[in-house]
């Protein structure tokens, strides 16, 4: 009987990917503060990558590299230049490039955090951007919130109740406001925080690691938490209302759609794709703000 011959085909190529997890969520909800967290309770363990975003300055990465968290040439920041949703749902191509480098400068990275610039309640990432993604309500909002809604509180893969150590001082129940958010995501995943309780901290962690798992696995799949509702944009004239999943025109230039492809030119004269991540085009995302 002959040996059976080896295959020498083509050799397995290394995945440098990381597990891309997005943090959204309004204003000063926690988001940076939920990142260090994270990097604390993981940091030693995993190979860890941040990217923050801010509209004018580089604030939140410099907040994380000061906490000494992670190694500072780990934590980079991308300023949007627009309103934070653009930048991680309308034109990703700066956060994508921003996330790519960082993920071939510390191959492998397992773990890249994304977090987004504080919004209101109804900006998500696309799914071109990141695998996951976890929106960060706080108490401080007012208990009331979660029952409010919106693509990131009802759809996203992990809804935060951040600052709970707060709650006897603005008098939020939090079991109301957890079973509230519960309800409003058919059961999804709720987990109330707060950075000083270490039982939360762990669940926050056993959660990330799950996730990572199922991602590295295959068994993960990012899910789209949908499209921006229609909100309102203040400009000299007052102001207007618009959705993300219809088209629309920049001064006249241009008319194209939020969910899904759509072509457009940026002078007048030239037209474009934009797919998702093999697609976006180097249009800065400061010269894609809504007005
Ligand atoms: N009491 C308490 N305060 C917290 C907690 N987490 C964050 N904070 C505070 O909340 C404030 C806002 O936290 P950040 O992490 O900067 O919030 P953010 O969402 O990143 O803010 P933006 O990037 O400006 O949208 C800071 O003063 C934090 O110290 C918490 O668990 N408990």
């Amino acid at each position: 009987m002959p040996d059976t011959p080896q295959t020498t085909g083509p050799s397995t190529p290394t995945s440098t990917r990381s597990l891309r997890l997005g943090i959204a969520g309004p204003v000063g909800t926690g988001k940076s503060s939920l990142i260090a967290t994270i990097c604390r309770a993981l940091g030693d363990e995993l190979q860890i990558g941040v990217i923050t975003n801010d509209i004018y300055t580089d604030e939140d990465a410099r907040f994380l590299r000061s906490a000494g968290v992670l190694d500072p040439e780990r934590i980079r920041a991308v300023e949007t230049g627009a309103c934070p949703h653009t930048a991680i749902r309308d034109d990703i191509t700066a956060n994508l490039m921003a996330v790519e480098e960082l993920e071939a400068d510390f191959a492998p990275l397992e773990l890249s955090l994304i977090e987004s610039g504080g919004d209101n309640l109804t900006a998500t990432f696309s799914p071109a951007l990141i695998d996951a993604q976890i929106f960060v309500l706080d108490v401080a909002g007012g208990g009331d919130v979660a029952r409010k809604g919106g693509p990131g509180i009802a759809r996203a893969d992990l809804l935060v109740v951040n600052k709970t150590d707060l709650a006897p001082y603005v008098g939020v129940d939090v079991p109301q406001m957890v079973a509230d958010a519960t309800e409003a995501r058919e059961g999804a995943p709720v987990l109330a925080l707060s950075r000083d309780d270490a039982e939360s901290v762990a669940a926050l962690r056993a959660w990330v690691l799950e996730l990572l798992d199922s991602h590295v696995s295959g068994r993960h799949v990012p899910q789209d938490p949908g499209p921006m509702a229609p909100h309102f944009h203040a400009d000299e004239d007052g102001g207007y209302v618009h959705a993300h999943d219809e088209p629309h025109a920049h001064d006249g230039e241009h008319a194209h759609g939020h969910d899904g492809e759509h072509e457009h030119g940026h002078d007048g004269d030239q037209e474009h794709v934009h797919d998702g991540a093999e697609g976006a085009t180097p249009a800065a995302a400061a010269d894609h703000v809504d007005r």
